[in-house]
């Protein structure tokens, strides 16, 4: 036999032990690959990638790329709003103005990262020197994080983003917005209502825009009793920048001198 031929990979000895993992195999059911081999040979057909098992693992791995990425951010306010606004509409200098006054405060700022007042939001905390942090969403059209997030996560499930909204924030302040701010808003308000988090402040900034959400929430939803007067009070509606960042520092100190050491803000 030549050098090369004695090099050449040679066939498996069927006659010999076989593991695989922690199973021997020998004679006929000795495998004529390896799992390796399986696994770098890409031909075969594709379509396990769009079944439940494999989306378990992809949502997994939001869960786990967006914990890694957030995890030493420090001190945080989500600030939600439409993704609609204009960059010469007032509600955009106000998200300017409340991304900056946050990071003067010792916050970092998390956004949707999107358009709209969500880039104004970043714009603020960026121009501050503070951490703009803006949770992409896969949506299907192009959207794309905008220019002032400096940590940027890109979600495809709703549901993974919006845990690590709340998972990192220590308040939130809402800007005028459509059905996904008013989402965003509800999420944060009923997990505080059912104390799954913290008491943690909620803003509306903005009165005009919110004040007929607050008529309507007193007299339809109170008055019918579906929801109580002291869950209106986990709402605070103002159009002041230092009114609005006050309470979500004045939450936070309460919180401190409420939390026994060690423990955290977040309820499992
Ligand atoms: C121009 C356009 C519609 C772009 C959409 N691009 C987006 N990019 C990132 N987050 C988004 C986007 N649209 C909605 N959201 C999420 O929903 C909220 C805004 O929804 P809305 O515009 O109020 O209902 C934001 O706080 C954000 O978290």
């Amino acid at each position: 036999m030549t050098d090369a031929a004695q090099d050449a990979p040679q066939p498996w000895d069927a006659t010999q032990d076989y593991y695989k993992g922690p199973v021997v195999m020998r004679r006929s059911k000795v495998p004529d690959s390896t799992t390796d081999q399986r696994l770098l040979d890409s031909r075969g057909p594709a379509d396990w990638v769009h079944t439940d098992p494999w989306r378990v693992m992809r949502i997994q791995s939001e869960f786990v790329e967006g914990f890694g990425a957030l995890a030493e951010l420090g001190p945080a306010v989500s600030v939600f709003g439409s993704a609609r606004t204009k960059a010469d509409d007032p509600t955009y200098a106000l998200g300017e103005r409340v991304g900056a006054a946050l990071v003067h405060a010792g916050y970092a700022v998390i956004t949707g990262g999107g358009p709209g007042a969500m880039e104004a939001a970043n714009k603020g905390a960026c121009g501050a020197g503070g951490t703009s942090v803006g949770l992409g969403i896969e949506l299907p059209f192009e959207t794309g994080l905008n220019e002032y997030v400096d940590l940027g996560v890109n979600f495809r499930y709703f549901f993974a983003r919006k845990t690590m909204f709340v998972k990192y924030a220590q308040g939130f302040i809402v800007l005028p917005g459509g059905f996904g701010t008013l989402d965003e808003l509800f999420e944060a308000i009923t997990l505080v209502q059912t104390q799954k988090v913290t008491s943690f402040p909620i803003v509306l900034m903005g009165t005009t825009y919110w004040q007929g959400l607050i008529d309507w929430l007193k007299s339809a939803a109170l008055g019918a009793g579906t929801i109580s007067a002291k869950d209106l009070d986990l709402i605070t509606l103002t159009d002041d920048v230092d009114e609005a960042v006050g309470t979500i520092l004045a939450a936070d100190r309460g919180r401190e001198v409420d939390a026994p050491e060690g423990s955290g803000t977040h309820a499992e």
